[in-house]
């Protein structure tokens, strides 16, 4: 089905009468669109897929995986230092070298994607890896590596999966040094004696973390009064004062001025006066969305919005489903995925429930992890509820306790008074994104406080801290 048609495309009607008719042509490959485009292939549609760079996205070559790899091996380490507290001596002397050999080995096969390209012709799947744009509806121009191009018509439409790029901050100095992006830094084959971290969302303090647990000399510089701004504060609070605990240093609400780099090292200069140097600067101060270049414009939509707005079935338009971080619904793998079996089944004429965001469940892997879900208690009271909140700190319940170092957290239950259901929650600690399942249920069931309140809880387990912050909640705080 795949004829070569090796002209760039001039105008619109060129690109129709060299067009390929295919049913659908998928626009990145995050790992959503990865089952999806396996999945329509697998009904029976003549799927053509793109994606520029690696098949799987950021989530698998730079994001999550190879993170949460990090993650482990420094959590490791920390466990290790507990030896001392808990269970007699230890000697750990930290190595970076096993974990960049499990990254590079394991998670990335060296940053290729052959076999997951494989999976997809396996499939049935046409794949390039080239840039695809939309150049009207249902219609799509591949550009390949080699400057040749294919131009395709997709009778049932079209879906984009492109997700997002790191942000580029418009910091004085800042785009002409060598700063790594987490694109770098899961690719790092040694350590740097110190590091400056800029941005305290989920990448900056997971990554902070690790490379301060290597024995990294870490700074994180927050320009928000505090780190993690969307979790909530007492969760936020917890968390850095670990960091601060384990010798990190943490500087919110900072104004970053100009950034310059020398033989030396980093500097940074701060809004203060004040300046500080590292080895290494990391910046992870949010993402851009790769919206920018895929033709929007040509099916009415705008290329310089931050996200595509979609229904519940993931439409963006006349024959174009949009999924991923793009649509703002969440900017986490399981987001994706979710969509990606909506639009699938949406475009393939099946049945199912519809779009949901009310329990967008999210952990930040840090020791301890921080897990929600739904609605934090301002977020609640925002959207004009009536609203109780019950709380209770994970280290004075009897797990907490028993467990010792590393058992700080907390969870926090945020009630709609009117419907006597959750409608948000936090669960930190060892585990927390594990507690967290049992509040995202809650969420999302719409179980009835009540109910929960009536249920048993194993003793002693971290999540019956639950039905402590449950019994809070008629405190009336
Ligand atoms: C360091 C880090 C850690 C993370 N940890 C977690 C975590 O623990 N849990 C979690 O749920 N989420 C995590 N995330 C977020 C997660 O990676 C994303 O939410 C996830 O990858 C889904 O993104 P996406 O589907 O929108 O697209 P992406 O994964 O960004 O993939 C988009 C794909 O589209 C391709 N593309 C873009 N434009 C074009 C074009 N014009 N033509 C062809 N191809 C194109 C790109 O090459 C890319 O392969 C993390 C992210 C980072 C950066
Ligand atoms: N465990 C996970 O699920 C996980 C882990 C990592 C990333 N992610 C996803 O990836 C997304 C992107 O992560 P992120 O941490 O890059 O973005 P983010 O937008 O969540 O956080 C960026 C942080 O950088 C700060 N910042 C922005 N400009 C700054 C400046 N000039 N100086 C100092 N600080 C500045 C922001 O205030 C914010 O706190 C997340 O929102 C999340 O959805 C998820």
């Amino acid at each position: 089905m795949d004829q070569p048609t090796d002209q760039q495309p001039t105008d619109q009607h060129s690109t129709h009468q060299q067009s390929t008719d295919v049913d659908l042509v998928v626009i990145g490959l995050g790992p959503g669109a990865e089952s999806l485009v396996t999945g329509a292939a697998e009904a029976g549609l003549r799927v053509v897929a793109v994606d520029k760079h690696l098949v799987g996205g950021e989530c698998p070559y730079y994001g999550c995986v190879p993170s949460k790899m990090m993650l482990r091996a420094a959590h490791t380490l920390a466990e290790a230092g507990r030896v001392g507290a808990l269970a007699g001596e230890a000697q750990v002397a930290p190595s970076w070298a096993p974990v960049a050999q499990r990254i590079s080995e394991e998670a990335t096969s060296g940053w290729d994607d052959a076999i997951a390209v494989q999976r997809l012709v396996d499939a049935g799947v046409t794949f390039h890896h080239g840039i695809g744009r939309l150049t009207d509806t249902g219609r799509v121009s591949v550009e390949l590596p080699d400057g040749t191009w294919r131009h395709y018509e997709a009778s049932r439409g079209v879906v984009l999966n492109p997700g997002t790029r790191p942000a580029v901050l418009p910091i004085d100095g800042l785009a002409s040094t060598p700063y790594w992006t987490n694109r770098e830094a899961v690719q790092a084959t040694s350590l740097p004696g110190s590091m400056i971290v800029i941005g305290g969302g989920p990448i900056g303090a997971e990554m902070a973390q690790v490379f301060s647990r290597f024995g990294v000399r870490v700074t994180l510089l927050e320009v928000a009064p505090r780190i993690l701004g969307p979790s909530e504060p007492e969760a936020a609070a917890i968390l850095e004062k670990v960091f601060v605990d384990e010798g990190m240093r943490v500087m919110t609400g900072v104004e970053i001025t100009s950034v310059s780099h020398s033989d030396a090292g980093f500097e940074v200069s701060l809004g203060s006066g004040d300046s500080l140097q590292a080895d290494r600067l990391l910046v992870a101060a949010g993402r851009t969305p790769n919206l920018d270049d895929i033709g929007l414009e040509t099916v009415g939509l705008d290329p310089s919005a931050r996200t595509v707005e979609v229904d519940e079935r993931m439409r963006a338009g006349d024959r174009l489903w949009v999924i991923g971080d793009v649509t703002g619904k969440g900017a986490f793998t399981h987001v994706a995925m979710y969509q990606a079996a909506i639009a699938l089944r949406d475009l393939t004429g099946q049945d199912g429930a519809p779009a949901r965001y009310h329990a967008v469940p999210h952990v930040t892997f840090t020791d301890p992890e921080v897990g929600g879900v739904g609605l934090t208690e301002q977020q609640a009271r925002d959207a004009g509820l009536q609203v109780r909140v019950g709380s209770a700190p994970m280290e004075t319940s009897s797990r907490g306790w028993l467990h010792g170092p590393g058992g700080s957290g907390l969870v926090k239950v945020v009630e709609d008074v009117d419907r006597g259901v959750l409608v948000g929650a936090t669960a930190m600690g060892p585990s927390g994104g594990e507690v967290l399942g049992f509040l995202a249920v809650a969420v999302h069931a719409e179980v009835p406080v009540a109910t929960l309140r009536t249920m048993i809880y194993a003793y002693p387990t971290f999540h019956r801290t639950i039905e402590t912050a449950l019994d809070h909640l008629e405190e009336g705080q």
